[in-house]
């Protein structure tokens, strides 16, 4: 594992301050105040529509918000957006590619677009089709790819120019166990380096397993952040999770006509 470089002196690695998005009549994200420390593997869970993919949209700047400002290690991500992109890698929900091109061809030409050096690209690119496994679907287009081969190619995007903070919207979603182990073993990596992580996901224990910190957002807010040890108390997470979303009250529903 490499060594952890000290980033006790690295401004905030993502500060989202009073981040607001209405549509129509629905509160998406209320004011959302949200501090990822450098060095951190910060996992943000919430049920489904709590505002998780808005909240990251809008801190990557891919979703213009109605207030509120978001900042990647003190560059304002609205304001100096090439800076703020540089510093990020971003896998977005529902990220659109061009598809008609092979894993290796999209990867070779969005490091050419990134400004990344043809030598430096060909090895990053031969070891991210390796460590993804996708080096044998070496002449599939990426339109032909499965769901989570489509996933591993996007996080190999997001990979690509050595960011410092990632942010990824459910990076496990489809992904076999193999891959993911793989993956998990990548993400840790770049954390133990002094790089800084935050993902969403629906899954627990996975949340439980990499991550040190957490936000759990409902209805649009933060209703619990902090180091995981903290919000999590002396219950599972998937416990503390149902007990600050609806305090267990969707658990005890059934329906009345399945297998009564
Ligand atoms: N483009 C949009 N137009 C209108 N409403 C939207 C749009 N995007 C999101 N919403 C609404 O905003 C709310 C938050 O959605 P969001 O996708 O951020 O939730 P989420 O926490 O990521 O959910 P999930 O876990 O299901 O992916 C939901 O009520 C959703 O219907």
């Amino acid at each position: 594992m490499p060594e952890r470089r000290d980033v006790a002196d690295q401004p905030t690695a993502l500060r989202l301050s009073g981040l607001h998005k209405q549509f129509g009549a629905n509160v998406a994200v209320n004011r959302v105040d949200l501090v990822v420390p450098p060095g951190s593997f910060f996992g943000l869970v919430g049920p489904n529509g709590a505002g998780k993919t808005t909240s990251l949209s809008m801190a990557v700047g891919l979703l213009r918000p109605d207030a509120g400002r978001s900042q990647v290690y003190g560059v304002d991500v609205w304001s100096a957006p090439g800076e703020a992109k540089s510093l990020m890698g971003v896998l977005p929900d529902g990220l659109s590619m061009p598809e008609r091109l092979t894993g290796r061809e999209l990867l070779t030409y969005l490091g050419r677009l990134r400004g990344i050096e043809a030598g430096v690209l060909a090895g990053r690119v031969q070891e991210l089709l390796d460590v993804m496994e996708l080096g044998a679907a070496e002449r599939t287009l990426v339109v032909d790819y499965s769901t989570g081969m489509r996933k591993k190619i996007g996080l190999a995007t997001a990979l690509l120019h050595g960011p410092r903070l990632l942010v990824l919207d459910e990076p496990f979603e489809a992904v076999d166990p193999v891959s993911a182990a793989a993956l998990k073993g990548i993400l840790n990596s770049f954390v133990a380096a002094g790089g800084s992580v935050v993902l969403s996901s629906h899954v627990m224990p996975l949340v439980e397993q990499l991550c040190d910190t957490v936000a759990v957002m409902a209805r649009g807010r933060v209703v619990a952040a902090g180091p995981i040890n903290e919000v999590r108390g002396n219950r599972t997470l998937e416990q503390a999770f149902v007990e600050l979303v609806d305090g267990g009250e969707h658990t005890r529903k059934g329906l009345s006509w399945l297998a009564s």
